[in-house]
C-alpha cells in the first residue's frame, strides 16, 4: 500500500508546566507523525499529557522545546483547518441546534459563503446527524447522544481537514457511544478526514483507529505505536473476533502497566 503523506509532526517535543509546587515535566522528547487520512488514538494513564499533546496540535499551547509542525511549518495558533471537539464544551447552550451548526461557518467564512450556501451546509449536517426535526430546539432539550451528534455536526460543518477529539464519547451510554462510533466512521469515510482522538477506552481506540499510540506515565513518551490491521469499513461484529480481543487485551495490559507506574509516582510524590 502507498504510504500517505505526513501532515502533522511532533518533532522532539517536550512540555513543562510551571505549577505552585515547581516545574512539572509532562512530555519528554516525543516524536510522531500523523499522516493524511490517519485515525490515530492516544491512550495512556490519566494525567500523562494526552490533552497537552492535542492542545499543541490545535495551536492552543506551544511546546517548551521541540516543534509541532503542520505540513512542515510550526503550528503557531488555532486555524479552521483543525476542528477541535471536547467532551464538555461541544455546543453553545444559548444557540439553537441550527445556529450551533452555523456558528463556525459564520466565524470562518463571513463574506465568503452566501447565506444559501451556509443553509445548505447546515441542512446537510442536520440530515446526516438525524437532527432535522430539532433544528429550532436548544441543546438542553436534546438527549446526551443528540448533543454529541450536534457537537460533531458543528465540528464537521466548517470542513476541517483535521478533527482533534478529546474524550468526545466519554459521557455517553454504551449504546449511544456505539452508534456514535459508526456515525463517525461513516462521515470520515465520506469526507476523508484525518483524526487525532484521545480516549480512555482501549476498545474504542482499536475499533476506530488505524494506529494506537500508547503513552507512558509522566514524563510521557511513546511506549508503543500499534498498527491496527483491520480494514475499513468496520462492522461491530469485529469486536467479537479473537484478533480484535487479543489486540485490545495487549494494549489494555500495557496501559494498566503505565497506569500503575503513574500511581506509584503519585504515591512517592505524596510521601515526600
Ligand atoms: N496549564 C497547566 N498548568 C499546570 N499544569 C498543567 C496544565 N495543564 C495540564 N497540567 C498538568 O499536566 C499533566 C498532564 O495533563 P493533561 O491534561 O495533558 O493529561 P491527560 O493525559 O489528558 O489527562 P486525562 O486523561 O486525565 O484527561 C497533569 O498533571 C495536569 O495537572
Amino acid at each position: 500500500m502507498q504510504e500517505s503523506k505526513e501532515r502533522i509532526r511532533f518533532d522532539n517535543v517536550s512540555m513543562q508546566y510551571q505549577t505552585p509546587a515547581g516545574p512539572l515535566e509532562v512530555v519528554r522528547q516525543m516524536s510522531f507523525s500523523v499522516n493524511q487520512g490517519d485515525f490515530i488514538s492516544l491512550v495512556g494513564p490519566s494525567g500523562c499529557g494526552k490533552t497537552t499533546l492535542l492542545n499543541m496540535a490545535a495551536g492552543f499551547i506551544r511546546p517548551t522545546s521541540g516543534a509541532v509542525l503542520l505540513d512542515g511549518k510550526p503550528i503557531t495558533g488555532p486555524g479552521p483547518d483543525r476542528g477541535v471537539m471536547f467532551q464538555e464544551y461541544g455546543v453553545f447552550p444559548w444557540l439553537t441546534v441550527e445556529q450551533n451548526i452555523a456558528f463556525g461557518l459564520n466565524l470562518k467564512a463571513g463574506g465568503k459563503r452566501s447565506a444559501q450556501a451556509k443553509k445548505e451546509i447546515v441542512d446537510r449536517y442536520l440530515e446526516l446527524m438525524g437532527l432535522s426535526s430539532f433544528r429550532k430546539a436548544y441543546p438542553k432539550m436534546l438527549s446526551g447522544g443528540m448533543r454529541q451528534r450536534l457537537a460533531l455536526a458543528r465540528t464537521y460543518a466548517v470542513h476541517p481537514e483535521f478533527v482533534l477529539m478529546d474524550e468526545p464519547f466519554g459521557a455517553l451510554d454504551a449504546q449511544t457511544r456505539s452508534a456514535m462510533h459508526d456515525l463517525l466512521l461513516e462521515v470520515l469515510h465520506a469526507e476523508g478526514k484525518t483524526v487525532l482522538l484521545i480516549t480512555h477506552s482501549v476498545e474504542e481506540a482499536v475499533y476506530l483507529s488505524n494506529k494506537v499510540l500508547v503513552i507512558s506515565a509522566r514524563p510521557s513518551r511513546i511506549q508503543e505505536v500499534v498498527d491496527i490491521p483491520f480494514p475499513y469499513p468496520r462492522q461491530h461484529t469485529l469486536q467479537d473476533t479473537a484478533e480484535f480481543n487479543a489486540l485490545r487485551a495487549r494494549i489494555h495490559h500495557q496501559v494498566m502497566r503505565e497506569y500503575a507506574a503513574q500511581e506509584a509516582q503519585a504515591s512517592a510524590g505524596n510521601a515526600n
